[in-house]
C-alpha cells in the first residue's frame, strides 16, 4: 500500500468500528484502519477487498496517520472515558494543524466539551458523534447525530451522509449543534431507548405472568402490533426475541436467558443530564433503575421468599381481543408520554447550553438507522417543526392520541398494581402524564413546608412578591 491515500481512518475495529470502517470503505472511500489487537485491521482489509473496498491496515499509530491525507479525519470507535482520552493522547504528537479527529463512540457529553476546550488552539478539531444502530447500522446505515465547530462538519458531511441510513432517500445525519450537542442527542436518544425497551419488557411480563401466555404467542402479538401505531424496530426485534427457540434444547431462548439487564451508561448520563436540567424524564429514570433492580437477582430472590405469602388479585387482565388491544394501546400511549420526555429534555438542554437543537430534524435523523427508529418519530417531526417549544403532549395531535389512550394505560397500570405485577416505566408514564396536566398542583404544600423549616420563602396567587411567614413554632 502505498502511503497517503486513505481519505479517513478509523481508530477502534470492535463491533462497531469495524463495521463502520466496511460502510465507508463500500462506499468507495480509501479508509485506513488501526485497532489495538493490530491483526483486526489486516482481516478487515482483506474482508474490505471482497467487496471491491479499500482498508489500509496499520500495525502502528505512526503507520496508520502515514496512511492518511492531510489534512486527516481521524475516527475513534473506542470504549467511552479515559481510553478516548489515551488514544487522543497517543494520537496528538503525530498530527497536525487542521487534522480533525471525531468521537464517534457514545460519549458524556460533559467530555466531548472538555476535549473541546482541551484541543483548542492546539490547531487540531474535536468533533463529537452519536451513532446508533448496533453493528448493522454501522455496517449498512447508521443514524448519525453530530456536533462540534459549524465549520468543520462541511469537511465531514459526504462521508456521513453517504454511509448514513436513509429514509425516504433523506440522509440520517445532521450537524445538531457545536461541541457535545451531538453526543448529547444521543444519549437521550438511548435513554429513550432504555424507557421505550422497558415498557415492552413490562407489557411482556403481564402477557407472561398475568396472562400466562407463551413466547411463541406473545411473539405473534408482537408483530402484529408492528403492522399498526406501535411499528418500530424495537416492537420488530421482540417479535424476533420471543420466537427464538433454544437450538439445544428447542425451548424459547428468551425464557432460558438470566433476567438481569447490563448497561453501559448512556441511560444513566441521560437521566443524570435530566435531573440536572429539572426536566423531569420519569420513564428515563425507571427504566434505568429497573435495570439496576434487575441485576440484583439474588437479593430479589430472597424478597420473593420474604413476601411469598402476600396475595396478589389474580384474573386482572384478559387475553381476548379487546383485552390485547388494551396492552397495546397502553404501550402506545406510554410512548408517546416517554418520547415527550426526552424531547422536553432536549428542548432544555438546547436552551441551558445554547444550541438551538433542531428538534424536528433530530425527529427525521432516527427515523431510520438507529434503535428507536420508528413510524411515530415521522409524527413527531412534524410537530416539532413548528419551532415553538412545545411539549409534544400538549401539541394537537398528540392531545387527541394521547386523549385516546390514556384511560387504556390508567386500566392497564391499575391492573398491574393490584396484580402485584411491576410497571415502573408505564405508571412513571401516567404518574407523569396526570402531574404535568394539573393545573393546580400540591407544591404550594411542600412551599409552605419548606418556608416553616427553612424560611424559604414563597409565591403567593392574589399578589406579587416573595413571601416568609411566621409559622406558628413547632
Ligand atoms: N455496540 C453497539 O451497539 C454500539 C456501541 N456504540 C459505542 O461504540 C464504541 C465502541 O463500542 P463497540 O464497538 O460495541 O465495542 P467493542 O468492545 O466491540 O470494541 C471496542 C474497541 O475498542 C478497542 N479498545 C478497547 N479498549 C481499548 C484500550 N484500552 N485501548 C485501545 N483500544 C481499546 C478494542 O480493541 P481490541 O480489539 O484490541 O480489544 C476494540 O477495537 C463505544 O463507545 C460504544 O458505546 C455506539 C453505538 C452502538
Ligand atoms: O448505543 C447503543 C444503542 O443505541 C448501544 O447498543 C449501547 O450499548 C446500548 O446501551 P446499553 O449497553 O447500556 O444497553
Amino acid at each position: 500500500m502505498t502511503s497517503e491515500q486513505a481519505e479517513i481512518g478509523v481508530v477502534g475495529l470492535g463491533t462497531m468500528g469495524a463495521n463502520l470502517a466496511l460502510n465507508i470503505a463500500e462506499k468507495g472511500f480509501v479508509t485506513a484502519g488501526y485497532n489495538r489487537t493490530h491483526e483486526k485491521a489486516f482481516e478487515l482489509a482483506e474482508e474490505a477487498r471482497g467487496f471491491g473496498g479499500t482498508i489500509v491496515p496499520a500495525k502502528t499509530l505512526e503507520e496508520f496517520v502515514a496512511a492518511l491525507k492531510a489534512p486527516r479525519v481521524i475516527v475513534l470507535m473506542v470504549p467511552a472515558g479515559t481510553i478516548v482520552d489515551d488514544q487522543i493522547a497517543a494520537l496528538r504528537p503525530l498530527l497536525s494543524d487542521g487534522d480533525i479527529v471525531v468521537d464517534a463512540g457514545n460519549a458524556d457529553f460533559n467530555d466531548t466539551v472538555r476535549r473541546t476546550r482541551e484541543l483548542e488552539g492546539s490547531g487540531l478539531h474535536f468533533v463529537g458523534i452519536g451513532v446508533s444502530g448496533g453493528e448493522l447500522g454501522a455496517r449498512h446505515g447508521p443514524s448519525i447525530m453530530a456536533g462540534g465547530p459549524a465549520e468543520i462538519y462541511p469537511r465531514l458531511q459526504p462521508i456521513l451522509e453517504a454511509i448514513s441510513a436513509k429514509y425516504e432517500g433523506s440522509p440520517c445525519v445532521a450537524h445538531l449543534g457545536t461541541d457535545g450537542a451531538g453526543h448529547f442527542v444521543k444519549t437521550i436518544h438511548n435513554g429513550i431507548e432504555y424507557a421505550d425497551m422497558q415498557m415492552i419488557a413490562e407489557i411482556y411480563g403481564i402477557m407472561r405472568d398475568g396472562l400466562g401466555l407463551e413466547a411463541g404467542a406473545m411473539a405473534d402479538i408482537f408483530a402484529e402490533w408492528n403492522k399498526g401505531g406501535l411499528s418500530s424496530y424495537l416492537v420488530e426485534i421482540t417479535a424476533v426475541n420471543l420466537a427464538e427457540k433454544d437450538p439445544e434444547t428447542g425451548q424459547p431462548l428468551v425464557d432460558l436467558i438470566t433476567d438481569e439487564a447490563g448497561q453501559k451508561g448512556t441511560g444513566r448520563w441521560a437521566v443524570i443530564e435530566a435531573q440536572k436540567l429539572g426536566a423531569g424524564a420519569t420513564t428515563l429514570e425507571a427504566a434505568v433503575s429497573a435495570r439496576g433492580v434487575s441485576s440484583r437477582r439474588g437479593e430479589r430472590a430472597r424478597a420473593a421468599e420474604a413476601y411469598a405469602g402476600l396475595a396478589a388479585t389474580s384474573g386482572q387482565f384478559s387475553g381476548d381481543k379487546a383485552g390485547i388491544a388494551e396492552l397495546e394501546q397502553a404501550l402506545e400511549t406510554a410512548k408517546i408520554i416517554a418520547y415527550a420526555q426526552g424531547f422536553a429534555v432536549m428542548d432544555a438542554a438546547s436552551k441551558e447550553f445554547g444550541w438551538n437543537l433542531p428538534l424536528g430534524e433530530i425527529a427525521r435523523i432516527w427515523r431510520a438507522g438507529c434503535i428507536i427508529r420508528s413510524r411515530f418519530l415521522d409524527d413527531i417531526a412534524s410537530v416539532t417543526d413548528s419551532g415553538e417549544t412545545v411539549n409534544l403532549l400538549v401539541a394537537p395531535d398528540f392531545v387527541s392520541r394521547v386523549s385516546a389512550g390514556e384511560g387504556a394505560l390508567r386500566k392497564v397500570v391499575a391492573k398491574a398494581a393490584l396484580s402485584g405485577l411491576p410497571v415502573p416505566a408505564l405508571s412513571a408514564a401516567l404518574a407523569y402524564f396526570d402531574d404535568y396536566r394539573r393545573a393546580r398542583g400540591t407544591t404550594n404544600l411542600t412551599q409552605a413546608q419548606r418556608d416553616l423549616f427553612g424560611a424559604h420563602t414563597f409565591h403567593r396567587l392574589d399578589r406579587e412578591g416573595t413571601f416568609h411567614h411566621r409559622w406558628p413554632a413547632v
